[in-house]
C-alpha cells in the first residue's frame, strides 16, 4: 500500500489498508500516563468495572509533573497511583526523580520507529522524533487503552514540511521550531500529521529532532514525525525495548500540503506572550527585561541543552534568578559527570530535581504577577507560570546569555 508515515502505522496498528481520514480501532503498543494524569484515568478505569489492565508491560508510568509532591492533595493521588500500579502489576513504574516522562520513555527505549505510542499528556508527539506515531489522549481515553489496548481514530491526513539548507551559528533546533510554528500558527496543523524532511531536519541530533517533535501540537498537529535514520538507529542501539520495523513514506504518498523553507535565513527566535505562535526574531525584542530564567522541560532539559548553557555560563554570573531542571536523571548524572552541573552552579544557577519543574507553575519557580520569565519550555500560556506573570520563549542560549544581562539578549555574542 502506498501512504505517509502515519497511514503505514495506522495500517500495521488496525491489521488493515487505512488512508487518511478513515476510521479505524488500533491497537496500541505503548500507552503512558504521569502522575498528572494517571489518577484520572485509573478512576475512570476503575469505573468500567475491568479488573485487569490488558497489558501490565506496555504501560508506562512516570512521576514527572509534581514531584517530590508539594501538598498533601498531591501526595495523596500519587499514593493511590503508587497502590494501582502495584496492584496491576504494571512493570514500567517510574518514581519521582527519573526524568520527565518524553524524556524517559525515549530513554527506556519504548519510542521505537513504526510503534504508535499514545500517551496522557498532549506532548507524547515527541516520540515522533523517532519515526513513531506518537499522540496525546485524555483520561478516559487512557482508560479505554487500559483496559483493551485499543482506541479508535481518524488517520490524520498528513502535511510535509521540508526544510533545507543549514542552522547558522547560535541558532538552534528550538529556533527552527518557533519559527515552524511562527509560520503555521497555533491552529494551522489541527488534526494533521506533519513528516520532517530536509537538510536541516537530518542534521539536527536526536535531541534536537525530540524538540521539534515536542512542539508540533503547538501548532494544534497530532502528531509530528522525524524518519529514522543512522542517528535513530544508533540512539537505539542497545536500548529498544522491542524490535521495531522502521516506517517510512511512499514516494506517491498523498500530502494534504507540501512546505518549503530554507534553514539558512533564520535567526535565534522567541515566542512572545502569549501564545505559541506570536514568534518574533529576536532582534524585536533585544533588552527586554526579565525577572527569571529556566533551563529545562521536554522541549529543551536534555544534556546539549545544559552544554550549551553552559558554555555560555562558563565563569560568568547570573544577573537574574536562573533554574536548570535536567530531563531526566540520567541527564543530571552526565551533566555532573561532564562539570556542566558544576560550571552552571557556579554561575549562579539553581537547580530542581528532574522533572517537569515550572514549566506549568504547578510548584516550584512560579513567577509572581508583572514578572517576566524566559524559558526554553513549549507554552506561555497567560497564568501558566503563575498569574499575572509574562513568558517568552526561547532556546537554552538565550535564555542563558539572557540571563547574564537580565534581559533578552542574542546568544550570537557570547558564542
Ligand atoms: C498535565 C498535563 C495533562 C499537561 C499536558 O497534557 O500537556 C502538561 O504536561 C502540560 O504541558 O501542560
Ligand atoms: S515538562 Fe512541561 S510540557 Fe513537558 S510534560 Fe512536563 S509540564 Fe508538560
Amino acid at each position: 500500500m502506498q501512504g505517509t508515515i502515519s497511514e503505514k502505522i495506522f495500517s500495521r496498528a488496525s491489521g488493515g489498508d487505512a488512508s487518511a481520514n478513515d476510521f479505524v480501532s488500533a491497537n496500541i503498543d505503548y500507552a503512558m500516563a504521569h502522575d498528572g494524569t494517571s489518577v484520572l484515568a485509573l478512576h475512570s478505569f476503575q469505573e468500567m468495572g475491568v479488573e485487569k489492565v490488558w497489558d501490565a508491560d506496555k504501560i508506562i508510568v512516570p512521576f514527572d509533573h509534581l514531584i517530590p509532591a508539594s501538598t498533601e492533595a498531591a501526595a495523596l493521588l500519587q499514593k493511590k497511583t503508587r497502590d494501582w500500579v502495584k496492584e496491576q502489576g504494571i512493570s514500567h513504574f517510574y518514581e519521582g526523580g527519573e526524568g520527565i516522562c518524553h524524556q524517559v520513555l525515549p530513554e527506556k527505549g519504548f519510542a521505537l520507529p513504526g510503534k504508535l505510542i499514545i500517551g496522557a499528556d498532549s506532548h507524547s508527539c515527541t516520540y515522533g522524533a523517532f519515526g513513531a506515531f506518537g499522540t496525546g489522549v485524555g483520561a478516559t481515553d487512557m482508560a479505554e487503552i487500559f483496559a483493551s489496548g485499543k482506541l479508535w481514530f481518524r488517520v490524520p491526513e498528513t502535511i510535509k514540511m521540508t526544510v533545507d539548507g543549514t542552522l547558522q551559528k547560535g541558532v538552534f533546533a528550538k529556533d527552527l521550531t518557533l519559527y515552524l510554528i511562527g509560520k503555521t500558527g497555533i491552529s494551522g496543523a489541527t488534526y494533521k500529521a506533519v513528516e520532517y524532511y530536509g537538510t536541516a531536519i537530518s542534521d539536527l541530533s536526536v535531541a534536537g529532532r525530540m524538540t521539534l517533535c515536542n512542539m508540533a501540537i503547538e501548532m494544534g498537529a497530532k502528531a509530528g514525525i522525524v524518519p529514522p535514520d543512522e542517528k535513530t538507529f544508533s540512539y537505539l542501539k542497545g536500548r529498544a525495548a522491542a524490535d521495531y520495523e522502521p516506517v517510512y513514506a511512499d514516494s506517491d504518498a498523498n500530502y494534504l500540503s507540501e512546505k518549503y523553507y530554507d534553514a539558512d535565513d533564520i535567526e535565534p527566535q522567541i515566542a512572545c506572550p502569549h501564545e505559541v505562535d506570536n514568534v518574533v526574531p529576536i532582534s524585536k525584542v533585544i533588552g527586554t527585561p526579565i525577572d527569571q530564567a529556566f533551563i529545562g522541560t521536554c522541549t529543551n532539559g536534555r544534556l546539549e541543552d545544559l552544554a550549551v548553557a553552559a558554555d555560555i555560563l562558563k565563569g560568568k554570573t547570573v544577573k537574574v534568578r536562573t533554574i536548570a531542571t535536567p530531563a531526566s536523571r540520567a541527564v543530571l548524572l552526565d551533566a555532573v559527570e561532564s562539570g556542566i552541573f558544576e560550571t552552571l552552579v557556579k554561575a549562579g544557577v539553581s537547580f530542581i530535581t528532574p522533572g517537569c519543574g515550572p514549566c506549568l507553575g504547578a510548584h516550584q519557580g512560579v513567577i509572581a504577577e508583572g514578572e517576566t520569565c524566559l524559558s526554553t519550555a513549549n507554552r506561555n500560556f497567560r497564568g501558566r507560570m503563575g498569574k499575572g506573570g509574562n513568558i517568552y520563549l526561547g532556546s537554552p542560549a538565550t535564555v542563558a546569555a539572557s540571563a547574564i544581562t537580565g534581559e533578552i539578549t542574542d546568544p550570537r555574542e557570547f558564542l
